[in-house]
C-alpha cells in the first residue's frame, strides 16, 4: 500500500516535470532592452537601474527631482558596457495625474523604443501608530504606492499586448506580506500591489507578458534612513526580525527574478519563508517552486507562530516600558 502511494507520488512529480516547459517563461534578453525604472534616482530603483545597463539595457530614469535623476544618470554611465547604451531621464510625479504619466511614457518610446520592461519603485513609507498618523497619508501613501504603480502599467500595457512580449514589476515589501505594528498605512498600500499583479499576471499571461513582485527587507536607502527618523520602537524590533539588506543585493534578485518572469521575488531566508507560507493563491513560475511551497507550508506556519508571539511580546514589552516611564515623569 505505502510502495503504491509512493509510486503515485512519483509518478505525479515526473508527470509535473513533464508539463514544466509550459509554464516556465522564456527569459528576457536586457542586452539592446529598454527598461523603466520609476523611482531610478534613488535607493533599490537606481541600483535596478545600474544592475539593468550593467547587462546592456537602455534606461529611462523616472523620478520628481531633476536634479537627483541627473546625478543617477551620471552614476548610471560609469557602467557601461557598450557606447551606444542610453540613460534618459523624465521628471515626473507617478501618483498625480494618469494622463501626465502616460505622456512621459509616450516621450520615453518615442525615444528609446517600446518597454520591455517596467519597473515601478517609486515608493515611500510613513510608520506610526494608527490614531497617530495623520489621516492624508492613507491617501498619499495609496496615490504613491499603489496609484503610482497601475499609472505607468497601465501606459505600457496595450503596446506589450501587442508585441506579445514585456515584464513588469511591482516592488512590495515584506510589509506587503504581513501587516505588522506601525504600518497601518504603509503595509496596506503594499498589500494592495499585491491583488494588482495577481489580476494582471492572469490577464497578460497569454500575451507572454510577465509580471513580478518583489518584496524586500529592511533595506539600506536614502528612504530608509529617513523612515528611521521616525519609526516607532516597536515597528523597528519586529522589523530587526529580518535583516538589513543593502539596495546592491535586492536589486540583483528583482532584475533576475523578472528577467526569468519568476512572479515571486524574495531574498534572504525569511523571505524565501514568507514567499512559500503566504503563496495563497499566486501563480507559480516552476514546478520546483510549487512543490517547496506544498511540502514546507506546514512547517512555516509553524515557525511564524512563534515569530507572532515574540512579535506580541516586544508590543506587550514596550507598553510597560512606556508606562514606567510614565510614572517616574509624574513622581519627577
Ligand atoms: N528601503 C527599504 O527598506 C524598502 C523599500 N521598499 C520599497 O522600495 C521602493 C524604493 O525604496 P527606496 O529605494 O528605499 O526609496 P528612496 O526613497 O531611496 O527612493 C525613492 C525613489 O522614488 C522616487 N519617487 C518617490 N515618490 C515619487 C513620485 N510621487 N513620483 C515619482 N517618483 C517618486 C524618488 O525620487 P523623487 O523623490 O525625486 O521623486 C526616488 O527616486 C519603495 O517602493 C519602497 O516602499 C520595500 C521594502 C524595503
Ligand atoms: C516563517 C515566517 C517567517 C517570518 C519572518 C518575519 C519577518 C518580519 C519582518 C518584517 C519586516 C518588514 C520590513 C519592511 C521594510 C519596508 O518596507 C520599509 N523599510 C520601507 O521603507
Amino acid at each position: 500500500m505505502l510502495l503504491l502511494a509512493a509510486a503515485f507520488i512519483v509518478a505525479f512529480v515526473l508527470l509535473l516535470y513533464m508539463v514544466s516547459p509550459l509554464i516556465s517563461p522564456k527569459p528576457l534578453a536586457l542586452p539592446g532592452a529598454h527598461v523603466v525604472v520609476t523611482g531610478g534616482s534613488s535607493g533599490i530603483g537606481k541600483c535596478i537601474a545600474i544592475e539593468c545597463y550593467k547587462q546592456g539595457a537602455f534606461i529611462t530614469l523616472v523620478a520628481r527631482d531633476e536634479n537627483k535623476l541627473l546625478q543617477a544618470k551620471k552614476e548610471i554611465e560609469k557602467h557601461s558596457i557598450n557606447d551606444k547604451q542610453v540613460v534618459l531621464c523624465i521628471s515626473v510625479d507617478v501618483s498625480q495625474d494618469y494622463g501626465q504619466v502616460e505622456n512621459v511614457i509616450k516621450q520615453a518610446q518615442e525615444k528609446l523604443g517600446p518597454v520591455d520592461m517596467l519597473v515601478n519603485c517609486a515608493g515611500t513609507s510613513v510608520s506610526g501608530k494608527f490614531e497617530d498618523l495623520e489621516i492624508n497619508y492613507f491617501e498619499r501613501l495609496m496615490n504613491i504606492n499603489y496609484l503610482g504603480s497601475v499609472y505607468p502599467s497601465r501606459a505600457v500595457i496595450t503596446t506589450m499586448k501587442e508585441r506579445r512580449m514585456g515584464r513588469i514589476v511591482f516592488v512590495s515589501s515584506q510589509a506587503g506580506q504581513l501587516g505588522l505594528f506601525g504600518f497601518t498605512a504603509y503595509s496596506s498600500s503594499k498589500f494592495a500591489l499585491r491583488g494588482l499583479a495577481e489580476a494582471l499576471q492572469m490577464e497578460v499571461k497569454p500575451y507572454n507578458i510577465y509580471i513580478t513582485i518583489a518584496y524586500p527587507p529592511d533595506t539600506d536607502t536614502p528612504g530608509f534612513a529617513e523612515e528611521k527618523k521616525t519609526k516607532p520602537l516597536e515597528t523597528q524590533l519586529i522589523s530587526e526580525t529580518s535583516s538589513l539588506c543593502k539596495p546592491e543585493q535586492v536589486a540583483k534578485q528583482i532584475v533576475k527574478d523578472a528577467t526569468q518572469g519568476n512572479f515571486n521575488s524574495s531574498i534572504g531566508s525569511d523571505g524565501y519563508m514568507l514567499s512559500s507560507l503566504t503563496c495563497g493563491m499566486s501563480p507559480v513560475t516552476s514546478i520546483t517552486e510549487g512543490l517547496q511551497q506544498i511540502v514546507t507550508m506546514g512547517l512555516f506556519r509553524t515557525i511564524a507562530l512563534f515569530y507572532l508571539g515574540s512579535f506580541d511580546s516586544i508590543i506587550r514589552r514596550c507598553m510597560i516600558q512606556k508606562a514606567k516611564s510614565e510614572t517616574v515623569d509624574k513622581t519627577a
